[in-house]
C-alpha cells in the first residue's frame, strides 16, 4: 500500500510538473512568435546599393496548370531587381503548360529566362534508364536538376509554382543575404483569396503555423519550408548540387541543415511567401497538412507532442492543473484560456498580414474554430495513417528521415532535356 502511495505521488508530481511546463511553453510560443513576427515582418531594409546586388537564378518547378498559374508566373517577370533569370522546369511533357510558359517568355523578351522539360515517366527499355539521376526519389529535386546545373548566378531562389511575387520581394530577400548568411527563406503565408477555404488557410498559416515557425527559427532550430528559399549556390555546389538531397521528400529541411552545417546563418525574409494557387479547398489543405505532419514525424520525435501546443488541448490541461492546485473552476479557466488564445491569434494574423484582414471578425472566428478543430483530425490521420503520402498524383513510401520510395510506379527517368533559351534583347530595367 505504501509503495502504491509513493508511486502515485511520484507520477502525480511528474505529471503536474510536465503539464505546467507545457502551459508555460505554449504561452512562450505566443509571445516569442508574436514578438519575432512583429520585429521581422513587413519591415523595409533600406539600401542604396541596388546595382551591387548579386545576380539571382530563380528556379520554378512546375507540374501542371491551375487557374491562377498564368497570373502568378507573370509576377516573376515584373520583379524589380537588377540581374536575374527565371529557369522554368516542366516536369513532364505538357503542351498546355509549355505553351503558357513560352507565351510569357515571348511577352517579356527582356527578362532572361530558360525553359527545361526535363523528366518523364519510365519507359521500359529506354537507354537513358541507366543515368546516374535515376536514384533521385524526390520529384521536385528531379525536376530542378537541369536548371540548377545551368543556373549562372551566385544565388538561386527555389520558388514553388503556387507562389506570386511582389515586385520588391526578391530585393528584400537579397538584402538579408549579408556576408555570413547562406539561406534566406520566406515563411509560408497566403494571398487574399475568395471563399471560406482561403480564409481557413490564411488563418492557419498566419496563426498556429506562424507562431511555431517564428519561435523555432528565433531559437535557432532548423525549421525551413522550401517553398521560397534564396540560397548561396556555392553551399550546394560543395556537396555536389541539388541531387545530394534527392533521396528525401523533406529536401527543404536537409538543404537548410547542410547550409547551417557549413557555418552559414539562416534568415527569415521580411515578406512572407504569398501562396496563390488556384486549386484550394478545405480537403486539399487538410491532405497537405497531413502530408507535412507525416514529414515532421520522420524529422523529429517532437512532432508527436505537437497536439499539446494546440488551443483546446492546452485549455483542458490549464483547467485540470489550476483546479487541482488552486481549486479554480476548470471550465472558467479553460474558457479564459481559449478567449485569450483567440485574441493572441488575431493579433498574430494581423502582424503576419501586415494590414487589415480580407474578411470580417466573424469570419475569422469561424475559420479559427474550424482550423483549431481540424488540427486534431490532421494529427490523428498522420499519426495513425500509413507511411505513404500522395504528392502531385504520385504515392511515396516514407522511411526514416523522410527517405522516399515511389510506390507502384516507375522511377523517374530523365529524357533528353529540352532547353529553350532567351537572350535578352534589351538591357534588364533597373529598379533603382
Ligand atoms: C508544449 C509542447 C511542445 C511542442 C513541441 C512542438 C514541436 C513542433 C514541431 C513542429 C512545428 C513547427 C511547424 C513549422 C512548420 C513546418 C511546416 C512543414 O511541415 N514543412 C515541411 C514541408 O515543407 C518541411 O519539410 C519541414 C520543415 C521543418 C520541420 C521541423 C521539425 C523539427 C522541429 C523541432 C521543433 C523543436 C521545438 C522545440 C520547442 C521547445
Ligand atoms: O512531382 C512533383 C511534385 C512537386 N513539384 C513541385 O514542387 C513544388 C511544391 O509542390 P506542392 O506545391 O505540391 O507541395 P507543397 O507546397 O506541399 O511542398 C512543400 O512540401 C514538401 C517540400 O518538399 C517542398 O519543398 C515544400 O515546398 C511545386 O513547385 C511543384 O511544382 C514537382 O516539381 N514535382
Amino acid at each position: 500500500m505504501l509503495i502504491f502511495h509513493i508511486v502515485y505521488t511520484i507520477a502525480l508530481t511528474i505529471s503536474l510538473v510536465l503539464s505546467i511546463l507545457v502551459l508555460v511553453l505554449v504561452w512562450l510560443f505566443h509571445f516569442g512568435g508574436m514578438s519575432y513576427g512583429y520585429y521581422k515582418f513587413h519591415r523595409r531594409t533600406v539600401s542604396n546599393n541596388l546595382k551591387e546586388l548579386p545576380g539571382i537564378s530563380i528556379i520554378k518547378p512546375l507540374t501542371c496548370i491551375d487557374s491562377n498559374l498564368y497570373e502568378n508566373l507573370k509576377t516573376f517577370f515584373n520583379i524589380k531587381y537588377p540581374r536575374y533569370e527565371i529557369l522554368f522546369c516542366v516536369q513532364e511533357h505538357n503542351n498546355d503548360l509549355i505553351n503558357m510558359v513560352e507565351g510569357l517568355r515571348a511577352q517579356y523578351p527582356h527578362v532572361e529566362s530558360q525553359l527545361f522539360v526535363g523528366s518523364q515517366q519510365y519507359s521500359p527499355g529506354d537507354e537513358l534508364s541507366k543515368s546516374e539521376t535515376t536514384d533521385i526519389k524526390n520529384p521536385k529535386i528531379f525536376n530542378m536538376l537541369s536548371a540548377y546545373e545551368k543556373a549562372q548566378y551566385p544565388l538561386f531562389l527555389i520558388s514553388d509554382s503556387g507562389l506570386m511575387m511582389r515586385e520588391d520581394t526578391l530585393y528584400d530577400m537579397a538584402l538579408c543575404m549579408i556576408d555570413d548568411v547562406g539561406l534566406v527563406h520566406q515563411m509560408p503565408f497566403t494571398c487574399d483569396r475568395k471563399g471560406f477555404a482561403g480564409s481557413v488557410e490564411k488563418v492557419y498559416f498566419g496563426t498556429q503555423h506562424a507562431r511555431m515557425y517564428m519561435t523555432i527559427n528565433f531559437i535557432g532550430i532548423n525549421c525551413v519550408t522550401g517553398m521560397s528559399c534564396l540560397i548561396r549556390k556555392e553551399t550546394i555546389d560543395r556537396v555536389g548540387g541539388l541531387k545530394a538531397f534527392g533521396n528525401y521528400i523533406a529536401e527543404d529541411y536537409y538543404i537548410a541543415y547542410e547550409v547551417a552545417k557549413q557555418g552559414w546563418k539562416i534568415r527569415v525574409a521580411p515578406i512572407p511567401a504569398l501562396q496563390n494557387s488556384g486549386d484550394y479547398s478545405l480537403s486539399i489543405w487538410i491532405e497537405r497538412m497531413i502530408r507535412w505532419c507525416k514529414l515532421r514525424m520522420r524529422l523529429s520525435p517532437l512532432a508527436y507532442i505537437e497536439p499539446l501546443q494546440e488551443c483546446f488541448s492546452s485549455a483542458i490541461l490549464a483547467g485540470i492543473v489550476t483546479n487541482y492546485l488552486f481549486e479554480w473552476n476548470a471550465l472558467v479557466v479553460a474558457a479564459c484560456h481559449i478567449l485569450l488564445w483567440f485574441l493572441f491569434d488575431y493579433f498574430m494574423l494581423r502582424i503576419t498580414q501586415g494590414g487589415p484582414l480580407p474578411f470580417s471578425k466573424f469570419e475569422f472566428a469561424i475559420a479559427w474554430l474550424v482550423r483549431e478543430l481540424s488540427s486534431f483530425y490532421i494529427y490523428f490521420k498522420a499519426f495513425t495513417g500509413s507511411s505513404t503520402i500522395r504528392w502531385r498524383g504520385k504515392e511515396y513510401r516514407l522511411g526514416s528521415g523522410t527517405r522516399a520510395e515511389e510506390v507502384q510506379s516507375s522511377p523517374l527517368i530523365p529524357v533528353p532535356t529540352i532547353v529553350v533559351e532567351t537572350i535578352p534583347t534589351s538591357p534588364t530595367p533597373s529598379s533603382a
